[in-house]
């Protein structure tokens, strides 16, 4: 390849280009319209929208639980373990496009078990899925299983008995759903019991919610990392606290764009998170519903808000810094960035 000419790479073609962690996606989220009337029809469902263009108008949202309706609803096509399988591998096809070479998926069993879907028929769908992303397409991937914070801790203690005859399947666990009037500190003995168990912890706080949920995360959870995370600027004890631990974020700039928690890619905090020495990853969080996978998370952020070479390149080594994978694994990532910034 011609090095002078390779070298003229744009911030926004290099985003696109680089091999990369996605550490935040729901893969209920990942369901595009297109698969949930395939699935309806497979599964002899019928759905309150005439077609999938209708469905997709739906997609108008002012705030989370706007979203998390209709996502809650979408999910309902799900019913057997080739559906997850099938909802998965789409995913992982998208990801390769977009030169994602490690994954972490969220799946929120509560969403599923609540309609008679078995959690073995759930973990075993998605667990297929991710064995074959490593098989075929290179892409290794684990499964982090997501508590519903608008349901009680009781529920979720049931949900993790249930999932533990899959412990093998899953690395860790995580917090989602409706966040105000939710707080991390709800499910404390909940997550205290999973860390017993020696799994990852996870937990969505400061998307919609104030800065004190982030601390409650980070203290009470003992989370390892931040799902969302931009409010916490606006605390700068916490900022020094997350700069100080290294905690990392896991940023969705089109979920905050598409959810209003910022009203223009322009204004999105990403940069601000950087330079404040933090943490921060790109990710798409749902993006069958946000307008974007990874790459369209990355390159739009870099255009609004002006990027750097150096911007992007510190966002891919932190997605991997902020993996869960072996440190072999993660030798091999940062190498593999190394030598696609070298040609690039
Ligand atoms: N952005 C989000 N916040 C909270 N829960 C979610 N579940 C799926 N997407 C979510
Ligand atoms: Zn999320």
């Amino acid at each position: 390849m011609n090095t002078t000419m390779t070298m003229t790479m744009t911030p926004t073609e290099l985003a696109a280009a680089i091999p990369k962690a996605e550490l935040h996606i729901h893969i209920e989220g990942s369901l595009e319209p297109e698969l949930i009337f395939a699935l309806a029809q497979r599964n002899g469902l019928s759905l309150p929208y005439a077609s999938e263009a209708a469905l997709r108008e739906a997609y108008a949202f002012t705030n989370l639980q706007s979203f998390l309706d209709i996502y809650y609803a979408g999910a309902s096509v799900l019913l057997h373990e080739a559906d997850f399988h099938d909802m998965a591998w789409a995913y992982f096809l998208r990801a390769k496009a977009d030169n994602v070479v490690h994954a972490e998926l969220f799946f929120d069993p509560q969403t599923h078990t609540a309609r008679g879907v078995s959690v073995a028929t759930v973990i075993q769908g998605l667990a297929s899925a991710c064995a074959r992303a490593k098989a075929e397409l290179g892409i290794s991937a684990e499964l982090i299983l997501c508590f519903l914070r608008h349901l009680s801790e009781e529920e979720a203690f049931a949900t993790l008995e249930a999932a533990l005859p899959h412990r093998e399947q899953f690395i860790g666990v995580g917090l989602d759903s409706s966040e105000v009037g939710h707080p991390p500190s709800k499910f404390s003995r909940v997550f205290a019991r999973c860390r017993e168990l020696g799994l990852r912890i996870v937990a969505h706080a400061g998307e919609e919610g104030p800065p004190a949920y982030i601390w409650e995360a980070l203290n009470d959870l003992k989370t390892e990392r931040i799902d969302h995370g931009v409010r916490s600027l606006e605390d700068p004890a916490l900022v020094a606290e997350l700069a100080k631990r290294r905690t990392p974020l896991t940023v969705c700039p089109l979920s905050n764009l598409k959810l209003c928690v910022v009203n223009d890619l322009g204004d999105h905090p990403m940069k601000r998170l950087l330079d404040a020495g933090l943490c921060a990853t790109v990710n798409s969080d749902d993006p069958a519903y946000f307008g974007g996978y990874m790459n369209a998370n990355f390159t739009q952020t870099v255009q609004a808000l002006d990027l750097s070479r150096e911007h992007v390149i510190t966002l891919a080594r932190n997605s991997f810094e902020a993996s869960f994978v072996s440190g072999a694994r993660r030798a091999e990532l940062m190498a593999a960035l190394d030598r696609a910034v070298a040609t690039a």
